[in-house]
Parts: C-alpha cells; sequence; structure tokens
C-alpha cells in the first residue's frame, strides 16, 4: 500500500461523519488502478478568498469536488490479459462504478471542505443496490476508485471503508425544500453520453433558502474552445472545461486541468436566422419534431447541435451557440439535478432559462421541478421571439394530436 501524503484537509481529521468506524487511516488495497495522468496537480487546499463573493468559500469546495470527480471519471483499470503472462490491458470499470464514485467523492469533499451548518445532498444515486447481496466486488471497486483519487490528489490524508462509501453514496438522500441550504448533484449527467464517449458532466449546485446561488459544471470532453457548428466533438482540441457560476458574480471558465479563469457571456445574436441551437442528443429525452418546428418558425438556419448533459447549458453560457430547446415526451418529470448547475451557469453569463409558459424555474418544491411542457434557455434579446414560436408550436401540436 501507498504511504499517504500529509493531510490538507480544512477541518480537523477525522471529518464529521456519521460512524467513526466508517474510515480508516490505511490506505485499501491497489486494484491495479490507473488513471491517465495530464500533468495532474494536487488541487489547491480551498479557502474563503476576499472576493466579495459571499459563496466563495462553497465556490472553492464544489469546483474541488467536481474536478476531483471528474478525473475518477477518466479512470482505467489495468487488469491481466488471458493467459496472464501476456501483459496488461486497460479497462474501463463500468458506468454504475463512476456514477456511484462520483456522488461519494463529491459528497465527501463538500462535508470535508463546508464546515457550516447542516449537511443536505439532492442527488441522483443510492446506496440500494450496493448495499444487496452480490454486490460486494463493485462495491469494493468502487470504494478503490474513490480512495485512489483522494490519495492521487494528495490533498487529504484520509482512507473511507466500504460502510463509510455507503453511508456517503445515502448523504444524497435530502429532499431539498425551500429553506436552508441544499447542495445538489446530478454525478454523471448525460448517462448515455458518457457511454458513447461523447459529452456528460458533473453537475453541482447549491440552494439557498429556495433559490440557486451556485453552479459548476465540470464537461471532461467538451472541448475548451467554441463547439459552434460541430456536434460537440472535439477534433484534436483540448477538451475539459470547467464551468463556475455564483449569483451576483458572473459565470466563469477555465481548464479542468488548470488554467486562469476568464469570465463567459451568451452571444449578443439578435436575429435568429443567425442563431443556432442545442437539444439532447437522444430523440427519446426531447421531441425533435416539436424543436425543428419551432426553429423553422424562428428563421433558424443552423441545423440542431445535439449534444448529452448540461455541457449544452455550458456552451450556450460561453456563445457556442444561441438557444437550448428541451422539450421531454409527455407524462416526464424533470429532477432538479438536471437543471439547477446549468440553469445559473446560463443566467449569471447573461441568459435567461424559462418553462415553455415564460415562468422562471422554481428548484424550492424538492427532488423535481413543477414546470410547464418544457425548458428553454437564450439570451434577451432572443427570448420574445423564441417564446411565441414555442407556445404557437406547442399549440400546433396538441391540434394535430386532437385530430389523431
Ligand atoms: N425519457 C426521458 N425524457 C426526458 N429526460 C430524460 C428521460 N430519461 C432520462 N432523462 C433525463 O435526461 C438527462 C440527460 O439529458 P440530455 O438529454 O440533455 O443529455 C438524464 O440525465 P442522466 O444521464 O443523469 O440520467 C435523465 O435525467
Ligand atoms: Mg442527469
Amino acid at each position: 500500500s501507498r504511504a499517504l501524503a500529509p493531510s490538507r484537509a480544512r477541518l480537523p481529521y477525522p471529518p464529521p461523519f456519521p460512524a467513526s468506524s466508517s474510515f480508516s487511516t490505511a490506505a485499501s488495497p491497489s486494484r491495479l488502478l490507473s488513471r491517465p495522468r495530464r500533468g495532474f496537480q494536487r488541487l489547491p487546499p480551498v479557502r474563503a478568498m476576499a472576493s466579495g463573493n459571499p459563496y466563495a468559500a462553497e465556490l472553492a469546495a464544489a469546483k474541488k469536488a467536481v474536478t476531483l470527480a471528474a478525473r475518477l471519471c477518466k479512470v482505467t483499470r489495468l487488469v491481466p490479459f488471458s493467459p496472464p503472462s501476456c501483459g496488461l490491458r486497460s479497462e474501463r470499470p463500468s458506468a454504475p462504478h463512476f456514477s456511484g464514485g462520483s456522488q461519494i467523492l463529491v459528497s465527501l469533499v463538500l462535508k470535508m471542505e463546508v464546515s457550516s451548518g447542516p449537511f443536505s445532498l439532492v442527488a441522483e444515486e443510492d446506496s440500494e443496490e450496493l448495499r444487496k447481496d452480490g454486490a460486494g466486488e463493485i462495491l469494493e471497486e468502487i470504494t478503490d476508485l474513490v480512495n485512489e483519487t483522494l490519495v492521487d490528489d494528495g490533498s487529504y490524508n484520509i482512507s473511507f471503508t466500504k460502510e463509510g462509501i455507503l453511508s456517503a453514496i445515502d448523504d444524497g438522500k435530502s429532499e431539498g425544500g425551500p429553506s436552508g441550504r441544499h447542495w445538489v448533484l446530478d454525478p454523471i449527467d448525460g448517462t448515455k453520453g458518457f457511454l458513447r464517449g461523447d459529452q456528460y458532466a458533473i453537475a453541482l449546485a447549491l440552494l439557498d433558502e429556495g433559490k440557486v446561488v451556485l453552479g459548476v459544471l465540470a464537461c471532461p470532453n467538451l472541448p475548451l474552445s467554441s463547439i459552434s457548428n460541430t456536434n460537440g466533438s472535439s477534433s484534436g482540441d483540448q477538451v475539459g472545461a470547467l464551468f463556475s457560476a455564483t449569483i451576483g458574480c458572473g459565470t466563469e471558465v477555465e481548464s479542468l486541468y488548470g488554467s486562469p479563469a476568464q469570465k463567459v457571456t451568451v452571444c449578443s445574436i439578435d436575429n435568429p436566422v443567425d442563431a443556432s441551437f442545442f437539444e439532447s442528443y437522444e430523440s427519446a429525452h426531447s421531441m425533435h419534431d416539436l424543436t425543428s418546428s419551432i426553429a423553422e418558425k424562428l428563421g433558424v438556419l443552423a441545423p440542431p447541435v445535439r449534444i448529452d448533459s448540461q455541457a449544452k447549458y455550458g456552451a450556450l453560457a460561453r456563445g457556442d451557440g444561441a438557444i437550448y430547446l428541451r422539450f421531454p415526451h409527455k407524462g416526464y418529470k424533470e429532477k432538479i439535478w438536471d437543471h439547477a448547475a446549468g440553469s445559473i451557469v446560463v443566467t449569471e453569463a447573461g441568459g435567461i432559462v424559462t418553462d415553455a409558459a415564460g415562468n422562471d424555474l422554481d428548484f424550492s418544491k424538492g427532488r423535481f421541478l413543477e414546470l410547464d411542457t418544457g425548458i428553454i434557455a437564450t439570451n434577451k434579446q432572443l427570448m420574445p421571439s423564441l417564446l411565441k414560436a414555442v407556445q404557437q408550436s406547442i399549440e400546433e401540436k396538441k391540434q394535430a394530436t386532437s385530430l389523431l
């Protein structure tokens, strides 16, 4: 086992986990994990900056948490060929490892870094599958993934047992709501994109008294330069973008692997003819026929840019495109973790995010959003004509359906 780096955790060790038996100081046995070392540096210790940002400490913790989770999501494992004498090959753990591992890591880092008040996390994963008979191996592998990511970073002199890992994932069971502070996490948003090797995001937001006050989006496969007029794939460009926004302080983007943060703003296009729009890659997630009717009414000429996950909100926030349209099929209920971080990243960049009736999104109602039909986002100039086109297209679709 490896020597652990000296602790840099801001809080006294051990951190405030429910059961003290849930962590140990010994690293778990190595399971031949390896990760791409793109010149990873230890992430700086989190400290509140005198920046005039009332959520500076929370923002720094959130950025650290999603950056570590993004590293975990890039892990490959070295396994022996068969026969073993043929050496080792690289293999990716399966998707549940990454999603569970990402949620656990974010939960642990936030708990270690943000000490004020009770800890509440509204997140997608729970431990039900991991607690089942026969899930021992996957739990062990997730535990190793988390511990090795923490050890590699070197910020924390700590290693978690399986019970500590289960308890960290269960921290995500909060119902959120209108009062107090709640972290909101999608540990891997855009699972389909993740599985295809396309776009995905680790999306983390903070609700304070029912309002989103902070959001970070780690987009490990998103090019750092604009993806306008592409399908979100990189053509040799540097990938790995980290968007961050705090209420009243604007939106920034930086490299996930370290670069100075730069302010971003939505595009200033006011003629829809010059606009392009983002939508889900998956037609099961958003009605492509409806969005094509909206685009046609607006006079948008460019084809849709279809990419997975809240990377769309990030791309919109830096002006890669002008409009985001999302219209799930009837009966689908949106979850807050699919939009909380993305929405503030766009609004702090000067954009507007509403439902199809033009109402602001309300994140204070628990784990789900209550909204009218769909979600749209664009700049202030285009919103009035976009809303009109949306409502006309929805009306036409309703009438066509009622005739069937
Ligand atoms: N039938 C459906 N309609 C709309 N959204 C759906 C859906 N099934 C899953 N989703 C949500 O759409 C998200 C992905 O959005 P996008 O299409 O923009 O990539 C998924 O996030 P996860 O991948 O985190 O589960 C999931 O929450
Ligand atoms: Mg999601």
